[in-house]
């Protein structure tokens, strides 16, 4: 009798389930020394507007009678992090948490020369299995990391979890550019022009080539946003940025 192993994709690769994050794992830990600076030159530094529109659109309170608590998931060298406790002026406390210690390290290295430094905590985990207690955080954000997730409804149903009844999810992600005339050209710069980037800045094409092919295997904000009501989440909803280039989903757990 054939054994029928369950599998996903890592970028165009067809792999066993169990093997992905691995692969995901070690495409992180051979860019994480470079990862914000690649980050900065294949957006042209637009990623960042992405993020501050993320963390607009979350609104962290400035002052309260109790913490507000984030989690950071995927945080990995801690942008989102710096930016929450920036934009609450100190008040919110966030777990800037990742499966890989080496973003981790790059995260708290860049950590010391920032504002609020005392209320950002990094902490290794995975997505699909949070250290966390049930009903915990205010607030549960990913950014340009639920799509590098193996078990990506897990990770929701997670979410979903660790959060308190009133808490927010917030998932910005890459989304496949559908805009006639601007798909083709994004669709160059990206084949064409990001790996080979890689390949300069990091000294390896490879994980770009991941990045990009993941990029095309991610759910449609249909898709995705059905899947983020299947964990619980309600008042779903979605925005995009520059030309579908990015997309932002907001769920609350009522
Ligand atoms: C593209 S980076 C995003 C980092 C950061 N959020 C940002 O926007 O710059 C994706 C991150 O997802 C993390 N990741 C992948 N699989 C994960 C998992 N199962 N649990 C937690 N983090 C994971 C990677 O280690 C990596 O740091």
């Amino acid at each position: 009798m054939t054994e029928t192993r369950e599998t996903t994709h890592f970028g165009e690769q067809t792999v066993a389930l169990e093997d992905k994050q691995g692969l995901v794992d070690k495409v992180f830990h051979d860019v994480a020394d470079r990862y914000d600076l690649m980050n900065d030159l294949m957006s042209m530094g637009v990623h960042r507007l992405w993020k501050d529109a993320m963390v607009a659109e979350l609104a962290p309170p400035k002052a309260g009678s109790r913490p507000y608590k984030v989690l950071d998931m995927a945080g990995g060298t801690g942008d989102i992090g710096e930016r929450i406790v920036n934009a609450s002026l100190g008040y919110a406390d966030v777990i800037v948490s990742d499966i890989n210690a080496d973003m981790l390290r790059v995260g708290a290295e860049r950590a010391k020369g920032w504002r609020y430094p005392g209320q950002v905590r990094f902490q290794e985990a995975n997505a699909e299995e949070l250290p966390f207690e049930s009903n915990s955080f205010d607030a549960y954000t990913i950014a340009f990391g639920i799509r590098n997730v193996p078990r990506i409804q897990k990770a929701l149903d997670e979410a979903h979890r660790v959060l308190k009844r009133g808490g927010r999810i917030l998932v910005l992600e890459f989304s496949q550019v559908d805009v006639p005339g601007f798909d083709a050209v994004y669709s160059l710069y990206s084949d064409q022009l990001i790996p080979p980037m890689g390949r300069v800045v990091t000294g390896d094409a490879q994980p770009y080539q991941y990045f990009i092919e993941s990029i095309r295997k991610f759910p449609d904000p249909a898709e995705f946003s059905a899947m983020l009501g299947q964990a619980g989440f309600r008042r779903v909803k979605h925005q995009s940025f520059t030309g579908n280039i990015a997309t932002l989903f907001s769920g609350w757990k009522l």
